[in-house]
């Protein structure tokens, strides 16, 4: 690969989603990106910007979102500010970032598909990113065939009942568990139009880089080339997918992409603790509360187990904790509002990670060899929980938060010997030193490509200049005809 500051075209525009579970992987990518000589600017919701400009040394350039700074940004919040708002603003800052032409293209998280079509219109290069499973893209994407088949109807409710598969290899789903089914039919009914919506839009797009690796899900697809996949599955039009991650930080880039102040505290306590020991708690940082009957019982079952447990909740999580609940276990439980979750995971301690499947959550402990118990909430987490229980086997699905329920999965997994072995085989084949050089030349293939598609990009434009030139010397020529020649006949 050439030098590309040498180059013109060197800045890459990234627009995440904005949440935290997407701003993380996007920094990650921005990282990666600046490691290959390119100038990465990340564009963030104002809220966001001031909650993470201080500790990244990638540039970030704050968008308005329309809400007020301390408004809840929930799913239809942000939907909205990125239909309405965003679009807007974005034009602004690519057309000021693209002045000279410097721009090599933009990255734009699926979730936010009105930016691809900003880009388009800035007659910028647009590739796509999906921060979480292939698996999960595949899902959403087959929407068209679902329904052609009739798996689903045209508001996306299910019309079988019961745990299928979806698509060839893919472990069991549940049909009430497809990821737009959230709450309440309306709700439920204004997802699944967003996700056809989001598909539709992503249907322009020429490439999709994945933060995700080969997993055993891709027989729908081919491998025309390297690491790179052409989706044929559909009849519809679909992205080059380029599975690039996992995704990790560079170090250096990325002290600390958190949007909320870590309680460091809790290390502290770990170091206290016996090695395996403890259990890890956290529902990761999207997923609304469970709701306060289900609280109670975790909160009573973690304390009847007498086991050292860490548990992340946040403000909105503690309705149902029993009262003077955090005093009174604090000998055995260590409650925080944020965590250093990397350096918990990789701390000697931990022993198992109960957690909701977000897919970073459950890359992190991959990546860490944490054993998992599984309570998946929302969207994505239960095909995530699918592979991590029914293929991978590094972990169980607890459906109760029952004092037996958590002992029976706790004897599984602690007792497992097989599920260690099975972690660091699914660590090598995903991270290890193979994986992560194979995940790298995926990478510079990308980056090879839009370079391709810059330099066809000059020969096209010069086509199209040429084309221009001779029509107006046609144009002017019968002009002269018309005014000087025609009068004299
Ligand atoms: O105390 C904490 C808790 C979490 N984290 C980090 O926050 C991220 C959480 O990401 P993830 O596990 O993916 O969960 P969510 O934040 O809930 O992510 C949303 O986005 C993901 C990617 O699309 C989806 O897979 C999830 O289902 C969806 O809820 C991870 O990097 C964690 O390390 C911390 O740093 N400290």
């Amino acid at each position: 690969m050439g030098n590309i500051k040498a180059t013109r075209r060197s800045k890459i525009i990234l627009v995440p989603y904005p949440a935290q579970g997407h701003v993380t992987p996007m920094l990650k990518l921005a990282s990666a990106f600046l490691s290959h000589g390119f100038d990465p600017v990340m564009i963030v919701p104002e809220f966001i910007h001031r909650r993470i400009i201080s500790s990244i040394e990638i540039s970030c350039v704050s968008v308005p979102d329309g809400l007020q700074m301390d408004a809840p940004r929930d799913f239809f919040a942000n939907e909205k500010a990125i239909e309405s708002c965003l679009p807007i603003h974005l034009k602004g800052i690519v057309h000021r970032l693209d002045e000279d032409g410097e721009v090599a293209c933009m990255v734009v998280d699926l979730l936010v598909s009105s930016a691809i079509e900003v880009g388009h219109r800035c007659g910028v290069p647009v590739a796509g990113f999906w921060p979480a499973m292939l698996a999960t893209y595949q899902l959403v994407s087959a929407i068209p065939d679902m329904t052609r088949v009739g798996l689903i109807s045209d508001n996306g409710n299910p019309q079988v009942f019961g745990p299928a598969k979806f698509l060839h290899n893919q472990p069991l789903l549940s049909s009430e568990k497809l990821p737009w089914l959230i709450g309440c039919p309306s709700a439920r009914k204004a997802r699944f139009k967003f996700w056809t919506r989001t598909m539709e839009r992503s249907k322009s797009l020429q490439w999709l880089l994945v933060n995700s690796f080969l997993e055993d899900s891709v027989d729908d697809h081919v491998k025309p080339q390297n690491g790179a996949l052409l989706n044929n599955h559909s009849r519809n039009r679909q992205p080059v997918v380029f599975p690039v991650g996992p995704l990790r930080s560079k170090h250096g880039t990325l002290k600390n992409p958190s949007f909320w102040l870590e309680d460091t505290s809790c290390l502290q306590w770990l170091d206290k603790q016996n090695p395996g020991s403890v259990i890890y708690v956290s529902f990761g940082s999207w997923v609304s509360p469970i709701g306060e009957g289900k609280m109670t019982g975790l909160a009573l079952t973690l304390e009847a187990l007498g086991r050292p447990f860490m548990w992340v909740l946040g403000d909105g999580w503690r309705k149902g904790l029993p009262a003077g609940y955090i005093d009174r276990v604090s000998k055995q439980g260590k409650v925080v509002s944020w965590a250093p979750q990397m350096e918990v995971l990789q701390h000697k301690a931990v022993g198992c990670y109960l957690t909701h499947c977000g897919w970073n959550s459950t890359m992190e402990a991959i990546q860490c060899q944490k054993r998992l118990l599984c309570y998946p909430v929302a969207g994505d987490q239960f095909l995530n929980c699918g592979y991590i229980v029914q293929k991978w086997r590094i972990g169980v699905q607890i459906n109760e938060f029952g004092l037996k329920d958590i002992e029976e999965g706790l004897k599984t997994v602690m007792e497992d010997n097989e599920m260690g072995c099975r972690l660091k085989t699914l660590y090598e084949k995903t991270m290890g030193e193979e994986a992560s050089s194979k995940t790298r030349s995926t990478l510079t293939e990308f980056i090879d490509d839009i370079q391709r598609t810059d330099e066809s990009a000059i020969p096209l434009a010069l086509e199209i200049l040429s084309s221009l030139l001779n029509a107006l010397r046609f144009f002017m020529t019968s002009l002269i005809w018309i005014i000087w020649i025609g009068p004299r006949f």
